[in-house]
Parts: structure tokens; C-alpha cells; sequence
């Protein structure tokens, strides 16, 4: 039915979704592996991201993306922080007061974690990988995939991510993960040390195949909707579609963005929504992510009093997180 068909934009990343279908739930595939609940010893990113409030406000109201949510980018991308006057640094010391590093809160989340089963959820980009001008170099280093390796052998890991899955599966190359790739729209269980007859026994999900012609065609008018715009570029996600910005001069911005919001209305089965994460009460989830597209697990984490959300950013930013890690390379000590 069309009204239950939803697009998800986040940032420029537009995900189709379905409402009355069940939740992505990484939980309900991770709860299946049972491994040891054993503990290991052991901001503000640069990404130029349209902030999902206003962007939702803007497409709701069937309005012009304006000035304001110019600005609300603007704020969140540490490249235009030229400047460091003394308020930004007070604000910055107010932000860790409210999000201390989980490198130095790391006994915390152990003593909390003790007895539970704890399940790592990891975003992929600007958390594994380096935020980079072209998304298909964003590359991950040697030295992460090793700790991620390792993570996984004392805890069910998921790279939760909103690119498509087979291409992060590319770039991480990893077989006892799993995936949820489109942003949990394209859940894969881990497949390592599986026979070919055990193969089907995998966990597959994919709760909006039949949203894919859509996808698609949304796809190609959007490429053809934004080849006049310098430096724009859009991605197939297979179950969303992010038009990335990061090259486009920030006066097009706007323009840019009523083009795309032009192109989703056009299509009345979609509409601008938030991504959603689900995590079960269960478990100890300890979900790492860098992006307004991770805000959702966070807030559910805080509301729910369970597990931890650590943002990582090098710069204060509003976040649902308890704890924040200034980088990837901080992601990778604290595994
Ligand atoms: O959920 P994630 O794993 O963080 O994926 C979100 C988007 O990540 C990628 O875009 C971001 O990283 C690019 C490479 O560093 C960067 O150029 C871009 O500006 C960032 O937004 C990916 O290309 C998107 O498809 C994902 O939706």
C-alpha cells in the first residue's frame, strides 16, 4: 500500500523504508550468536551534513530548504570553524563535561557491562574509515580491520551503515560480521566457516525488495535532476540514495536541495523520513557512530538506560551519545 511506504532522507541519503513491515532489528539476528560475554582489555567529524530536523521541517512544510538550514550545516562542519575564540572553547569543555571520552570512562562501561551480553554496533563511515571527498575511497586501514577482527571474536559485531552492503562488505571484508547495510534496510548474517549446505541457514533481510524498481528509477531522475549541479554526486545505496554535497559550492547548496526535495515529491508513496535502529533490551549494546544517521540507536540507548552510544567527533555537536572518541583511530584503541 503506498501510504505505507516511506522514504527516510537523512542528510541527502534517502532510504526507503516500509512501514508494517517488521523493524530492522539488529538485535533479533545478533541475540542468535551466543558468544562469551567476555571484556577485552585493553567532537566532530567533517562531514557536511543537512540537519534531519530541518530538512524534515522544510520537506513537511513542502517549503524552500532555507538559510537556517544553511546554517544548521554549517555549524555541524567543523571546516567552517575557522576560528577558535575563547566561547567555542568553553562550549567545547561544557560538551566533554556531557560526553566524556569513552577512553577515559572505559572502566565505566566495563564495571556496567559486567555479566551481559554485550553486541557491538559499528557505523562504517567516519567511524572505520576516514571521512573522504570520494565515498568510494573511503578506505579502511589494515590496522582498524585487524581490531575489528579481534572485536568480533569476543562479541557479536554488526557494521550498521547506509551504504549499500554489499559495497561496505567491500570494504571492510570481514566474514563473521554482520551487515546492515541501506540503513538496516539489507541485514546479512556472518557467513565465515559456513559449509555450502549451511549457506541458507544465514540470516537475510531484506524487508523492502519490492521497493527496488522504485529505488532505482528515483535514482536515475535524480542523477539526470542534479548532473547541473558542479561537484554533486549520487550514490546507489540499493535501498536509499545519498546525493553527496561535500564538493558542491555552498552557495548551490540550497538549489541542490529543493532539486531533490522536487524529485521526492514527485513520488507521493515517499516521504522524508528519519532511519531508525532498533537494539532489544537484552543484550549490552555498545553502538559507535559518527553521524546525525546514528542519533536514532543513540537515543533509544539513552531512553532505554541500556548499553552506551559514543559518538565519534572531533568537535562538540548535539548528540544523544554518553560518551564521545575523537576519531577512528580512538574507535580502534578503544576495540
Ligand atoms: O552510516 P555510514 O556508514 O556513516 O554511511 C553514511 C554515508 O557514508 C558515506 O558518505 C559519507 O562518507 C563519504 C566518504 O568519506 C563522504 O564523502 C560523504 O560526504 C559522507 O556523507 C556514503 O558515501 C553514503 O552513501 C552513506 O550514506
Amino acid at each position: 500500500m503506498a501510504s505505507q511506504n516511506v522514504l527516510i532522507v537523512d542528510a541527502f541519503n534517502l532510504t526507503l523504508s516500509t512501514e508494517g513491515l517488521p523493524n530492522p532489528s539488529i538485535y533479533s539476528i545478533a541475540s542468535q550468536q551466543k558468544r562469551p560475554p567476555v571484556v577485552p582489555c585493553g567532537g566532530y567529524t567533517n562531514k557536511k551534513k543537512i540537519m534531519l530536523q530541518n530538512l524534515e521541517t522544510n520537506a513537511a512544510a513542502g517549503a524552500r530548504p532555507n538559510n537556517c538550514w544553511v546554517e544548521s550545516i554549517r555549524a555541524s562542519s567543523p571546516t567552517h570553524m575557522k576560528s577558535i575564540t575563547p566561547s567555542l572553547l568553553e562550549e567545547k569543555r561544557a560538551w566533554i563535561i556531557r560526553h566524556p571520552s569513552a577512553l577515559d570512562m572505559f572502566h565505566e562501561i566495563t564495571e556496567a557491562s559486567k555479566g551481559k551480553q554485550i553486541v557491538m554496533f559499528l557505523d562504517y563511515d567516519g567511524t572505520l574509515s576516514p571521512i573522504v571527498e570520494n565515498p568510494d575511497r573511503a578506505f579502511m586501514s589494515g590496522k582498524m580491520r585487524r581490531a575489528v577482527r579481534q572485536l568480533a571474536k569476543y562479541f557479536p559485531t554488526a557494521i550498521v551503515t547506509g551504504r549499500c552492503r554489499d559495497k561496505v562488505y567491500d570494504f571492510v571484508k570481514l566474514a563473521e560480521l554482520y551487515y546492515a547495510g541501506s540503513h538496516g534496510m539489507d541485514i546479512k548474517g556472518p557467513t565465515k566457516g559456513l559449509k555450502y549446505n549451511q549457506k541458507s541457514k544465514v540470516v537475510n533481510f531484506q524487508p523492502a525488495s519490492e521497493f527496488l524498481p522504485l529505488i532505482d528509477k528515483v535514482y536515475k531522475v535524480l542523477v539526470e535532476k542534479t548532473k547541473s549541479t558542479p561537484g554533486a554526486r549520487v550514490e546507489n545505496n540499493k535501498f536509499c540514495i545519498s546525493v553527496h554535497f561535500r564538493c558542491v559550492d555552498e552557495k548551490k547548496w540550497n538549489d541542490l536541495a529543493q532539486k531533490v526535495k522536487e524529485v521526492v515529491n514527485e513520488y507521493p508513496q515517499l516521504n522524508w523520513r528519519q532511519g531508525r535502529m532498533v537494539c532489544d533490551v537484552s543484550v549490552f549494546p555498545v553502538y559507535i557512530g559518527d553521524d546525525t544517521t546514528d542519533e536514532d540507536a543513540f537515543k533509544i540507548l539513552r531512553k532505554r538506560g541500556q548499553g552506551f552510544g559514543i559518538l565519534v567527533s572531533k568537535f562538540p555537536k548535539k548528540t544523544s551519545a554518553s560518551y564521545s572518541l575523537r576519531e577512528p583511530d580512538e574507535a580502534r584503541i578503544i576495540f
